[in-house]
């Protein structure tokens, strides 16, 4: 088949590859030149695990390239992907005007039958708004569906490829038929491809996202509470997580979540209730105790070193939102760093990742070290972010010989609490007992 995809980015490029995986013909659009020209060069802007190998087989055997011209990537396409950014408006609903621009630039380019997918998560209503604004412009028959996407980054490529299920809200059987022979490859294993109208898909897509970050709203509420009443979070964990109905992931309590979809989702979906006049007091506090979590470590930081910050070094492990991603959107990372710099801390970093992405934002306010080790040099404590794995089994012997302290904040709870005794550091983690070298007692 031949597709478009508008917009190539973690979405776009991600749908575009995997679909010319499956035999597919792909031209992915971007108005970003540089980005265009960097994929055309044979270079992901992005890091995202397993994409290569699919980008460069399918870019060599020519069935997925990369324009910025509109009219040329959707030439003879059957279907036309928009992946589009949707990024919160000064109100906090989802601001539509990418997706409503390049809707009103199709119009006119429509040469025959076309199915336009929206893959940007939109709120309830938007397809409608899609078909309005195509139509303007368009001589042909053409359909917009709403067939939501569920990656994850860090994951995407798995995600994509072996979908826990396909969602497509559309009325219309003639779409029905084409996106059911596109996904085809993709459910062989029996996950469901499921039909439902465009508005449910559209809500489907925020209730999932909303709904993942109450399970962890809530487990850093459980947490808050457990550090008051000398509970350990990690165990209510695998002790509820072990019932099916309540299921084992999602469940990590840390630091709070960010990203580009969890933050701009909840808040967008609070919108829609606002402008359906119904009170959601879940989303409410989802957001409140996100907020809240994510500024937990400074005082307890400053707290520890007597409420005074400056002059010390604080080494930061983790910056991107979560690991196996370069992606630092409101990533808890960033906000705890200018946190720390506002407090007079000096701080060094290290990320296997993210580290240009923070450059490109925090210039020369913070030090980089090349190594994880190296960002311990002199630092008066260890600041845990981002759950790396590389982060989980480091050499204690060598990190006594380059932290100044053994000190550690762990955002993520990465470490036992026993292999903390063992090696005698004060370990402070999220909805678990404060490690002390001397004695153990409740956070
Ligand atoms: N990042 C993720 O993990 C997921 C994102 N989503 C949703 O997918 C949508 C896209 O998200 P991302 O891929 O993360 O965004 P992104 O910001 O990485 O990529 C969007 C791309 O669209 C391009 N673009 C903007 N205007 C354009 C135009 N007129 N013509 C052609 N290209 C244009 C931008 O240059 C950019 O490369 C959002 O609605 C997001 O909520 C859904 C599931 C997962
Ligand atoms: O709409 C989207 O963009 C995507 O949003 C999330 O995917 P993503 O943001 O890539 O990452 P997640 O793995 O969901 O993590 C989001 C945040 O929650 C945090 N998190 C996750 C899980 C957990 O148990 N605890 C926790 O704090 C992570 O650290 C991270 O900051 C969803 O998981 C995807 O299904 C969805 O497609």
């Amino acid at each position: 088949m031949k597709l478009a995809v508008i917009g190539t980015g973690y979405v776009g490029l991600v749908t575009g590859t995997c679909f010319a995986e499956t035999g597919n013909q792909v031209v992915c659009v971007d108005i970003d030149e540089r980005k265009v020209e960097k994929l055309n060069n044979g270079i992901i802007p992005i890091y995202e695990p397993g994409l290569d190998v699919l980008f460069n087989r399918n870019t060599a055997e020519g069935r997925l390239k990369f324009t910025t011209n509109l009219a040329e990537g959707i030439e003879g396409a059957e279907v036309i992907f928009l992946a589009l950014p949707t990024p919160p408006g000064e109100d906090g609903s989802a601001d539509l005007k990418y997706i409503l621009k390049v809707s009103d630039d199709l119009g006119p380019l429509l040469k025959q039958y076309a199915v336009i997918v929206d893959k940007s998560t939109v709120p309830v209503g938007t397809a409608e708004k899609v078909w309005l604004h195509i139509s303007r412009g368009a001589k042909i028959d053409f359909d917009v569906v709403s067939n939501p996407e569920f990656l994850r980054e860090g994951v995407a490529v798995d995600d994509f490829m072996k979908p826990d299920r396909v969602v497509i809200g559309t009325k219309s059987d003639k779409a029905k038929a084409v996106l059911n022979k596109l996904y085809a490859p993709l459910v062989r294993q029996g996950n469901p491809v499921i039909f439902m109208d465009e508005r449910s898909a559209e809500m489907t897509k925020y209730a999932a996202n909303a709904f993942l970050a109450v399970k962890i709203s809530f487990m850093n509420e459980i947490a808050n509470l457990c550090e008051k009443a000398g509970a350990n979070v990690d165990d209510i964990r695998r002790g509820i997580g072990t019932d099916s109905r309540i299921g084992k992931r999602f469940l990590f309590a840390g630091i709070g979540y960010g990203g580009s979809c969890f933050p701009k989702d909840v808040q967008a979906l609070a919108k829609t209730a606002q402008e359906y006049d119904y009170d959601f007091k879940i989303l409410k506090s989802v957001m409140d105790v996100n907020t809240k979590q994510k500024s937990k470590l400074l005082p307890i930081i400053k707290n520890h070193f007597d409420g005074d910050l400056k002059g010390k070094t604080i080494a930061v492990w983790g910056l991107a939102f979560k690991p196996y991603t370069d992606d630092i959107r409101e990533a808890p990372a960033l906000e705890n760093i200018r946190a720390l710099l506002k407090e007079g801390a000096k701080v060094t970093v290290y990320d296997p990742e993210a580290m240009d992405n923070v450059r490109n934002v925090l210039g020369n306010q913070i030090n980089y070290a090349h190594t994880s080790y190296a960002a311990l040099d002199d630092a008066d404590a260890l600041v845990i972010m981002t759950e790396w794995p590389l982060f989980r089994t480091p050499d204690f012997g060598k990190m006594n010989l380059l932290l100044k302290n053994k000190l550690i904040f762990d955002g993520r709870n990465v470490y036992e609490l026993d292999q903390m005794k063992e090696v005698g550091y004060t370990y402070y983690s999220i909805g678990r007992e404060t490690v002390t070298p001397e004695v153990t007692q409740n956070a």
